[in-house]
């Protein structure tokens, strides 16, 4: 596997603030990955470090396996971590023929993007004329005219209306099928869910959990029963070697899983045990309960 961006202890500090603190992950070339974690948890931070344009307070960040400079490696690197700035009296194609010129690549890519970013019969549009969503997506096209190894977006459907988000997302699928690796920082749980293969989740600039997506949500799930016999029943299911921990609550006890068993299973093993169950319940916490849940937060109504 190919390794594009690999970070080691990478910390920032502001003063008495911990911004970053010691993050670790991989970036392997061919997935999509998404930073999550709250508002001011570090995600633009952290960008901001391997781009070289928030300097680093310790740790370690290599590109390309580390066989690059940095200066050299960002020439391989699409990013969006600002505002666009775009000439707003110039056209999508007039603007994209300049950022050629910057980034000196030729300017035969740029009907290539913007076809790419659903902006090809609006090139000669003037940027002013642009929904947000379509400056959103001029900028995505901009970012992918070197033909970038990675492409790196700091919340990048924040501030757009539903139509807006799908677009974008449905951008970066297409770009990701196209087998560019993908880095996106987002505080949204669901964006995450829909766009990424995997998430690194931070707290406070603290990495709470790295990997797939689809690992995360990997629990077994958990029981929630009632019997006559209360105090029996907490005591059988803690006995039970394929759960891992009980509690009780407003009079139901709650029994999570450390291996897959079913209602059925559980309640012929309390049954040989002699107690009889009058509630018995199989259920799973959803992805955003255990995001909310790894970040401490509370689930808004
Ligand atoms: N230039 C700076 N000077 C001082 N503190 C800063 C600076 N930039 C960021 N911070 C602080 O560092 C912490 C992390 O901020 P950062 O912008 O990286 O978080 P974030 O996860 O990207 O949040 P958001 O989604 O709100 O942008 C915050 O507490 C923020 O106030």
């Amino acid at each position: 596997m190919e390794t594009i961006l690999s970070l080691k202890d990478l910390t920032k500090k502001y003063g008495a603030l911990t911004a970053v603190d010691k993050l670790s992950f991989t970036i392997e070339k061919g997935n999509v990955y998404g930073i999550l974690g709250p508002n001011g948890s570090g995600k633009s931070t952290t960008l901001g470090m391997v781009l070289n344009v928030v300097n680093k307070t310790s740790g370690e960040f290599a590109w390309f396996n580390g066989n690059t400079d940095t200066h050299e490696a960002l020439k391989k690197v699409g990013a969006i971590i600002e505002h666009p700035n775009f000439y707003p009296y110039m056209t999508a194609a007039q603007n994209l023929a300049l950022v050629c010129k910057i980034k000196d690549v030729p300017k035969d890519k740029i009907d290539e993007k913007l076809e790419i970013v659903g902006l090809l019969d609006r090139k000669d549009s003037k940027f002013r004329t642009f929904s947000l969503g379509m400056k959103q997506r001029l900028a995505i096209a901009s970012a992918l005219l070197n033909d970038p190894k990675i492409l790196i977006l700091d919340e990048p459907t924040n501030g757009l209306d539903p139509q807006g988000i799908h677009q974008i997302r449905e951008i970066i699928r297409k770009i990701a099928a196209g087998g560019t690796t993908i880095l996106l920082a987002s505080h949204l749980l669901d964006e995450v869910e829909k766009v990424c293969s995997h998430v690194v989740i931070i707290r406070n600039g603290k990495k709470l959990y790295s990997g797939p997506v689809d690992a995360i949500n990997a629990s077994h799930g958990f029981f929630e029963l009632q019997a006559k016999n209360m105090k029996l029943l907490q005591e059988l299911l803690i006995a039970h070697p394929g759960i891992e921990n009980v509690s009780e609550k407003e009079n139901i006890v709650t029994a999570i899983l450390k291996e897959p068993m079913d209602a059925e299973t559980i309640n012929e093993y309390l049954f040989e045990k002699g107690l009889s169950l009058s509630y018995l319940v199989k259920r799973k916490e959803s992805l955003e309960e255990q995001f909310l849940t790894l970040t401490n937060q509370t689930p808004s109504a």
